[in-house]
Order: structure tokens, then C-alpha cells, then sequence
């Protein structure tokens, strides 16, 4: 198809996947226009600081108004790679006002305003699409909002954040701290200078709002999701897993309650048995599953960051996005029109791995196990190792509801004979 149309593209943010996209968009540049049927023009790079030597970018290109190059009129195209919140917003708003569909990476902005993008792209007839967003290039964002469009999505269950896989598989393998292995991943470039937003959940819990906002056609904010990040994971987490045949793990889960009625969402350490294969995923990788009712289970496994990796996912938006300008056609928009209630993480129902330091005497055990029948927590196992007038008693549940769960541990915490509960942890994947 030749329909004598050039795309016009610009491009927000020149960073690890900006630099990418602008690179691929050069050097793929005849594949990407067959594929379109029109040939895709970058106009104008927006970066913070100009005068740094960008190579592959024609300088005339780059411009640190990134205001005004959204404002320019003739775009179809956007792609936004500054990230964060503002001024990203105003950046995608403006754009769609003045007329371009728009290709994002931005997790953090989506799962705090997805909803407003949205409106603002449906009221300007343009697309907003995401793939990048959540595990890089992963294709799960396109699976979830257009493959799986006809199913009934259960459930989403994955490891979605790559650094703090690194740093829990780097404990899990050597035996390091916690404190350690963050730094092998900062010195090898896996966490960045503020680990926060990695170590902390905050970008699992985001990725979860978006992944749980389009599996169940119900709007999840960052809110929404019950968020514990790994700073409290220690290397006697990691030997305790492993004298269980497990790992342990940074899962993001997105459930439908068993009647249907209610969702959760929730991103925290977790168990999960060495035969399970989300134990086998390493270093900063990521891997999903999904289960839908007629689908059945799903995996998708991958690069969940990198530069490449994510660009390759911004330039399969970008394609789509493009064909659609050229069909006057439009993407799927926004679908949260099941308004499932957004459950709290109290009703969440699961297994636990507690581990307790106990005085070794008569009827202590009795005691704790009281706690947990008074809570309606039945108890699978007990593993009990002595030392010295003292046990290390490490228990683990049957499934129960979360409430519970912590009901149990207000308690045992308040017992003479429980000295500490040295860890809690939930046990996911069986
Ligand atoms: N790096 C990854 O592996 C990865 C993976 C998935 C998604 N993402 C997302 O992609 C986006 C970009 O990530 P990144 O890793 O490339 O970040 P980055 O920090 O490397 O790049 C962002 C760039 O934006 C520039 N910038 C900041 N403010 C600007 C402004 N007002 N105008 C123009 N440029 C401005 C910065 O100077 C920087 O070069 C983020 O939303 C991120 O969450 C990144
Ligand atoms: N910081 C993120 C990058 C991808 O969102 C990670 O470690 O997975
Ligand atoms: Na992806």
C-alpha cells in the first residue's frame, strides 16, 4: 500500500528506551513502513539537557521544549519515555488535545490516572497504548486487552519486577543479605542510585493495578493494592524456604474472589515451591501467568526492563497505532465496565510459612496451636529445632483468610512464651 502518507512521530525522552526507540525507528526504518503501509517520520526529540552527543539522532531534531513540540499540530504520534508522573500527564494530555495518539512506558502515571488518559484519548478519537509498561517487552498488556478479550480472566500471578528478582535470586544462590545483594545489583546496574520504587513494591504494585485493571474490566488504582516490598526479607528467609523445597520470590496477584464478585491485588514476598515454574525464573527476568476460564493457564516469560527489550515493545505499539491512523480506525479504550469490588488484602485467602523463637518448654507448642485454632487457621506442618532453652518453631498453614492470619500474630506476639516472630511469610504456587 502506497498511500503517499508520512507518519509524523515525536518522541518524549531520550533515556535507556528513548535512545533505543529513536535507534530502531533509524535502522528499521523500511521494515517498520512496509509494515505500516506508510512510512513512520521522527520530527523532534524532547530531552532535558541538549548539547550532549546523541548518536543516530540529527541534532536538528532535538529540542528541550518538549511543551511545545507536543503543541506543534501536524503529530500522529507521540511516544512518551520521560516517566513519572508530571510532566508526563500534561505532556500526553496536550498531545492528544492537539490531535496525536499516544505510545507510553509510563506505569507509574497509568496506575495513578489511567482512567484520565483514557477519557482524554476516547474524547480526542486518538489511541493510548502501553505495552511497555508492564514487563518490558513481554507481550502482556496486548494479550490481556485484546487476545484474551473474550475469555475470563482468573487470575494474574507473576513476577513482574526484575530487580528485585536479581537481588532475591543473588540471596537465594550465595546466601547474601539482603543489604548485599542490593548492592551487587546497584554496581551492576540492575538497581538504580534510589532503589525505592523497586525494592519498596511501588513499581510491582503499579504494573499490578494496571495488569488487574484490564484482566477484570474494573478500575484498580495504586490504592487498591496491597503493597509489602523485600527490605525485610533476610538470608534466614531464604534458608527456611529452601529446607521447605522453595524460594522465595516478589509475586504481583491479581485474583477474582471464588464467587466472582470481588478482585485483589496485591504485590509481596512470597514462597513458592522449587518445583513451581516461576522458582526457575532468574536474575532480572520476569514471567507471568494468567489463567482465564477457557484459556486455561498461560505463561509469558521474558526481559522485563532493558533498553532494547522495552523499545522493541514500544515500536510494536507504535506500529499498531500507526496502522490504525491510517485506517482511521482506534485501538481498544478503556474497559472497566464489570466494577468489581476492590477487595482489601484481609480477605485474601492463602497459605502462610511463620517462623517463631519460643522458650523450649512443656505445653508451648499447645499454646501456639491454641492461636491458631481459636483463629480457625489450620495447621499443616511444625518444624521445631531447639537450642539451648530456646526453639525455633516454624509453622505453616493450611489456607486461610488473610485477616485471620494476622489475628493469629497480633496474639502470638502478645504470648510470655513467644519471644519473637521472627518472620512471616506467604506461600504461594501449590
Ligand atoms: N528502563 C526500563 O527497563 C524500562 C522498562 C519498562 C518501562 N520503562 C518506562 O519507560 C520510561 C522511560 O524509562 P527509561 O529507563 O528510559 O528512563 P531514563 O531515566 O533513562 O530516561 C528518561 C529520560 O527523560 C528525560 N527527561 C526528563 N524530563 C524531561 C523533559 N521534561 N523533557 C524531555 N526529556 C526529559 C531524562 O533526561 C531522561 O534522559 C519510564 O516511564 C519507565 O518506567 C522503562
Ligand atoms: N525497574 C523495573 C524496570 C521495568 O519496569 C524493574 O526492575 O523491573
Ligand atoms: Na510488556
Amino acid at each position: 500500500m502506497d498511500t503517499g502518507r508520512k507518519l509524523k512521530v515525536a518522541l518524549l525522552g531520550c533515556g535507556s528506551v528513548g535512545s533505543e526507540v529513536a535507534r530502531m525507528m533509524t535502522t528499521h526504518a523500511e521494515d517498520l513502513a512496509a509494515r505500516i503501509g506508510a512510512p513512520v517520520e521522527l520530527v523532534g526529540v524532547a530531552v532535558r539537557r541538549a548539547g550532549r552527543p546523541r548518536p543516530g539522532i540529527p541534532e536538528e531534531l532535538l529540542t528541550t521544549d518538549a511543551t511545545a513540540l507536543v503543541k506543534r499540530g501536524d503529530l500522529d504520534i507521540v511516544i512518551e519515555l520521560i516517566g513519572g508522573i508530571e510532566p508526563a500527564r500534561t505532556l500526553i494530555t496536550t498531545a492528544f488535545e492537539h490531535g496525536a495518539s499516544v505510545v507510553t512506558g509510563n506505569k507509574a502515571l497509568l496506575a495513578e490516572d489511567g482512567p484520565g488518559l483514557y477519557a482524554a484519548a476516547a474524547q480526542h478519537g486518538a489511541d493510548l497504548y502501553y505495552e511497555a509498561a508492564v514487563a518490558g517487552a513481554i507481550p502482556l498488556v496486548r494479550p490481556l486487552r485484546e487476545s484474551l478479550a473474550g475469555d475470563r480472566v482468573e487470575r494474574v500471578l507473576g513476577i513482574v519486577n526484575g530487580t528485585t528478582n536479581f537481588i532475591l535470586d543473588k540471596m537465594d544462590t550465595s546466601g547474601a543479605g539482603y543489604a548485599d545483594a542490593l548492592d551487587e545489583a546497584t554496581a551492576l546496574g540492575y538497581a538504580e542510585a534510589d532503589p525505592t520504587a523497586d525494592v519498596e513494591g511501588f513499581d510491582a504494585a503499579a504494573k499490578a493495578a494496571i495488569l488487574a485493571g484490564l484482566a477484570f474490566h474494573t478500575r484498580v488504582g495504586l490504592d487498591d493494592v496491597h503493597r509489602e516490598g523485600i527490605t525485610e526479607v533476610t538470608a534466614a528467609d531464604l534458608a527456611s524456604a529452601q529446607r521447605m523445597g522453595c524460594t522465595v520470590k516478589l509475586l504481583a496477584i491479581c485474583e477474582r474472589s471464588a464467587d466472582g464478585a470481588s478482585v485483589t491485588a496485591r504485590v509481596h514476598p512470597a514462597m513458592i515451591p522449587l518445583s513451581h515454574p516461576l522458582a526457575s525464573v532468574r536474575g532480572a527476568y520476569n514471567a507471568v501467568f494468567v489463567k482465564a476460564a477457557a484459556a486455561g493457564q498461560l505463561m509469558f516469560y521474558g526481559a522485563g526492563a532493558g533498553g532494547a527489550p522495552t523499545a522493541s515493545a514500544v515500536l510494536g505499539d507504535l506500529v499498531a497505532v500507526a496502522r490504525h491512523r491510517l485506517g482511521e480506525s482506534n485501538g481498544p479504550g478503556e474497559s472497566a465496565y464489570a466494577r468489581l469490588r476492590v477487595a482489601p488484602m484481609g480477605d485474601v485467602v492463602t497459605r502462610y510459612h511463620i517462623s517463631l523463637d519460643v522458650a523450649d518448654k512443656p505445653g508451648v507448642l499447645a499454646h501456639v496451636a491454641t492461636v491458631f485454632a481459636r483463629h480457625d487457621v489450620s495447621i499443616d506442618t511444625v518444624r521445631q529445632q531447639g537450642k539451648d532453652g530456646e526453639a525455633s518453631l516454624v509453622v505453616v498453614t493450611h489456607r486461610a483468610p488473610d485477616s485471620a492470619l494476622q489475628a493469629v500474630v497480633a496474639e502470638l506476639r502478645e504470648l510470655d512464651t513467644v519471644r519473637d516472630v521472627a518472620s512471616i511469610m506467604r506461600v504461594e504456587g501449590e
